[in-house]
């Protein structure tokens, strides 16, 4: 696809890092403040796996996606990706956040083409041409010249997908990137976001409180206790892919999954009434 800034588009290039393994190894994270958050907690995914975090509100899930971008430490414990101990500025990571968090007065296609010339990577034109590859893997190269204020929030949330898929990360965090979305785009960006990963194969780390969500991405969705903490549960969902919303979701497994981690996030609330 050739569009007007005279550079080919989607699938013109597929430079992709491996997926990358992720090991939390028995980590112990407290707050300045005391507020203990984690207790010799663990968690490990696969390359190419797609995992879920699911959870009340405190059990501590935005914590754990600063601990595993690196931007908290924990006090004791070993996170690493790929075997190394992770860092914010590690190549392998990207984000995606639960607003957008766009620049307004850069175009859709700057925002994109942003981590890339901060980081340095390719020539000026390669980096546009990245930029719009991945606009157009999330169906907005279209889009390239608009300001953020233009687009719906839907849109803008695409934008940030993209943003973060043209850094190519072996593993994408996403910190419930679509919980300010109403239902209709958050069900359709569930189907895009798998349709991409599907395509780009990198490891997810998913964070959500809307059950529903959990089961239509995850391979394994892992629940989450509140703060002081660690996993409650996990439960693997067998549901073959490629899955869309029309066909996943009235599945009698699917119905099945959502009582179950209904009943988990039930366990979760009562055991700990005090404290939400
Ligand atoms: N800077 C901080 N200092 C002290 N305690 C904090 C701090 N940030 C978060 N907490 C506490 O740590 C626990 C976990 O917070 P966190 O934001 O990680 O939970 P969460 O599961 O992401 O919640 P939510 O779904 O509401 O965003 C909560 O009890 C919260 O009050």
């Amino acid at each position: 696809m050739t569009n007007h800034h005279g550079l080919t588009g989607a699938h013109s290039q597929a430079v992709q890092r491996p997926a990358a393994a992720l090991s939390v190894d028995s980590i112990n994270f407290s707050y300045p403040n005391g507020h203990e958050v984690f207790r010799a907690f663990s968690l490990h995914a696969k390359p190419g796996e797609f995992i879920v975090l699911l959870g009340p509100s405190g059990c501590g899930k935005t914590t754990l996606l600063n601990l595993l971008s690196g931007f908290q430490k924990p006090a004791s414990g070993t996170i690493t990706i790929n075997g190394a101990p992770v860092r914010p500025e590690m190549p392998e990571l990207g984000y995606v956040f639960q607003s957008p968090q766009l620049f307004p007065w850069l175009s859709v296609l700057e925002n994109v083409r942003f981590g890339l010339r901060m980081q340095n990577r390719l020539n000026a034109k390669e980096q546009t041409e990245k930029a719009l590859h991945y606009l157009a893997l999330v169906g907005l190269d279209q889009a390239a010249d608009k300001l953020p204020y233009q687009l719906s929030g839907g849109m803008q949330q695409r934008v940030s997908l993209a943003r973060a898929l043209a850094l190519e990360p072996a593993l994408l965090l996403m910190d419930e990137p679509f919980a300010a979305l109403d239902a209709i785009t958050r069900n359709n960006l569930n189907e895009e976001t798998l349709r991409l990963w599907s395509e780009l194969g990198q490891t997810v780390v998913f964070i959500t409180h809307d059950i529903d969500e959990a089961i239509f991405l995850a391979d394994r969705v892992v629940v989450l206790e509140i703060a002081p903490g660690g996993i409650h549960s996990e439960l693997a969902i067998d549901i073959s892919r490629p899955r869309t919303n029309l066909d996943t979701r009235k599945l009698p497994r699917f119905v099945e999954y959502r009582t179950a981690l209904m009943e988990e996030i039930s366990d979760v609330v009562h055991a700990n009434l005090s404290v939400l």
